[in-house]
């Protein structure tokens, strides 16, 4: 599903009306009662009174819709105004004069007096509806409208936003000053990119999804989109009867090191479970009867290793060159270790390889100093950093990974040009060309040594099964999640072994092919189809 900036949002509501015809009186009366149906359906044993609060924008005037479908079902309803009537224009003047017409009481609050006068109302309201601010925001909040911020946050009444909760920043999931924190949000054409990402994710509650209008198609000016089964069912590779191993290609691992073999064989294990047709994992020479032991379907090439040290050397290059005829895709990084020799040969073979390329782990921090040097790849290459991973390849911190993850997912793509898969909640995946997934899927069970060396797996399965590198990344990242989602389903999110993420791929594959987990796969956006 597209996700939208406010600009964006902005751009399809004027395209709606100048281009399709759709006055937007029409779409402000959408909006207010398709909030109203949800609101309906959210409490379904609403008490009274309802109060309304609303900003002098067209935010407060889907306000005013709400509150007359409320009215109109018999309901107590206050509106409080946090400006003077004569300030309210356009389609929010309209339906502030059907409130008048059919005495629903609007009070006019423009100072913070009287705001406080309104307390106990607050307090004893059944529900308040928060229509301060919308995809209008372009400042801090101050002032007044901060001061009514904070009071819908101290008092315990439930809260439901109209399309964004006030304050919230629709572009960067950040309060711009201070923000509304919900119990549900009804959002209108589409989920905005700063409903999905931290901390906006937590303040929206129920982020509900409804359609006014707006047409779908407009949404194609969106590079961005949240993964959503309905989209990604189709990058499946198809299975076909007369099918032999050679059509689900050949994936080359690189992998592991003394005490990491277990990274080497999970990796493997993992392309093979995304319907790969042949897998080698090509790990040091003295660690291959390891590796023979633990893997029964991949095969297995031993490596020239550096002297006495149990990790690859430079002189693998050639042997790997030697073995490349057949191999349609390459995954490179789990458990290989830091030596300075595996670090140039990692180099050497992301640079030089003519297949598509995932790399990982070590793999990532062979290259953490030569970031640039990725554009020189003669194939498409996927990072899939984590977050301390990532800034070693940016050269920041942490901390400032994880306070703009998409802003650092996008610079690393843009500087390497490659994919690049920035792990963590809400895995992102962004591409050289800006495109960017925000995934939905998995839970803290995937916190655990192993799940990445899985999802590098998965991956190269489905590059090794020519699947365009983007999608592959977007589809497995997706997978992997579900699978550690039906796992927590049962058994909860602590505990699962890596082992065991790949024991439910197939299954979770076959399930999501038929489109049979549908709690699953609607779990961030609530569609209402309006009949
Ligand atoms: N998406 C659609 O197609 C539709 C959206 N609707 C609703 O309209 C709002 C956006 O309305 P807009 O009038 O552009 O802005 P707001 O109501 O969000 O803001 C009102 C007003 O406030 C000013 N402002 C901005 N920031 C601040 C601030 N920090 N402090 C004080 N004042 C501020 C700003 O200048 C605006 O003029 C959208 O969210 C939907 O709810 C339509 O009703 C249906 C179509
Ligand atoms: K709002």
């Amino acid at each position: 599903m597209k996700l939208l900036t406010a600009a964006q949002m902005r751009q399809l509501d004027q395209q709606t009306i100048a281009e399709i015809g759709i006055p937007s009186v029409v779409l402000m009366e959408n909006a207010g009662r398709t909030t109203y149906q949800i609101l309906r359906r959210e409490f379904p044993e609403l008490g009274e009174p309802v109060v309304v609060l609303a900003g002098r924008g067209n935010n407060g005037g889907d306000g005013f819709v709400v509150s007359r479908y409320l009215a109109n079902a018999g309901f107590e309803v206050v509106v409080l105004l946090l400006a003077e009537k004569s300030q309210i224009g356009g389609d929010a003047r309209i339906n502030l004069e059907v409130l008048e017409h059919l005495s629903v009481p609007v009070r006019e609050v423009t100072s913070a007096a009287a705001l406080q006068e309104q307390v106990p109302l607050l307090k004893s309201a059944a529900l308040l509806v928060d229509a301060i601010l919308g995809t209008g925001l372009n400042s801090d909040v101050k002032g007044l409208y901060r001061d009514a911020v904070v009071l819908i946050n101290e008092v315990a009444t439930p809260v439901l936003a109209i399309d964004i909760p006030s304050g919230l920043s629709a572009d960067t999931g950040q309060p711009l000053g201070m923000a509304v924190a919900a119990d549900v949000t009804v959002t209108y054409g589409f989920p905005k990119i700063g409903q999905i990402l931290p901390p906006g994710r937590h303040l929206v509650g129920r982020l509900w999804q409804v359609d006014i209008s707006i047409p779908p198609d407009l949404a194609e000016i969106s590079v961005m989109e949240l993964s959503q089964a309905s989209g990604l069912r189709q990058f499946l590779p198809r299975r076909p009867v007369d099918s032999h191993k050679g059509t689900f290609g050949h994936l080359f691992v690189l992998a592991g090191s003394v005490g990491k073999t277990g990274a080497a064989a999970l990796c493997g294990e993992a392309a093979l479970r995304m319907g790969a047709g042949l897998v080698t994992v090509g790990v040091p020479a003295s660690l291959n009867p390891i590796l023979e032991v633990k893997l029964t379907e991949a095969m297995t090439l031993p490596l020239t290793e550096v002297q006495g040290v149990q990790a690859l050397g430079k002189r693998a290059l050639e042997e790997i060159a030697a073995d490349w005829p057949g191999k349609t895709a390459l995954a490179v990084g789990p458990g290989l270790g830091r030596h300075p020799e595996t670090v140039e040969l990692v180099r050497q073979l992301v640079r030089r390889s003519t297949l598509p390329v995932v790399v990982d782990a070590d793999g990532l921090n062979a290259l953490a100093h030569d970031v640039d040097s990725i554009r020189e790849a003669a194939a498409p290459v996927i990072l899939t950093p984590h977050p301390g991973e990532m800034s070693r390849l940016l050269g920041a911190t942490t901390k400032d990974i994880q306070a703009d993850r998409l802003g650092a997912a996008r610079e690393l793509a843009e500087r390497s040009q490659a994919i690049v898969v920035l792990k963590g909640a809400q895995t992102i995946v962004a591409s050289p060309m800006g495109k960017v997934m925000i995934n939905t899927t998995g839970n803290p069970a995937l916190a655990q040594g192993g799940a990445g060396d899985v999802l590098t797996g998965m991956i190269g399965g489905l590059l090794a099964q020519k699947v365009d590198p983007f999608n592959a990344a977007c589809l497995a990242i997706y997978l992997h999640g579900l699978t550690a989602d039906v796992q927590a389903a049962w058994q909860g999110d602590c505990g699962l072994l890596a082992s065991e993420l790949l024991d439910q791929i197939p299954h979770v594959i076959k399930e999501f092919a038929s489109g049979a987990l549908p709690h699953i796969e609607e779990h961030i956006c609530y569609r209402l189809v309006i009949s």
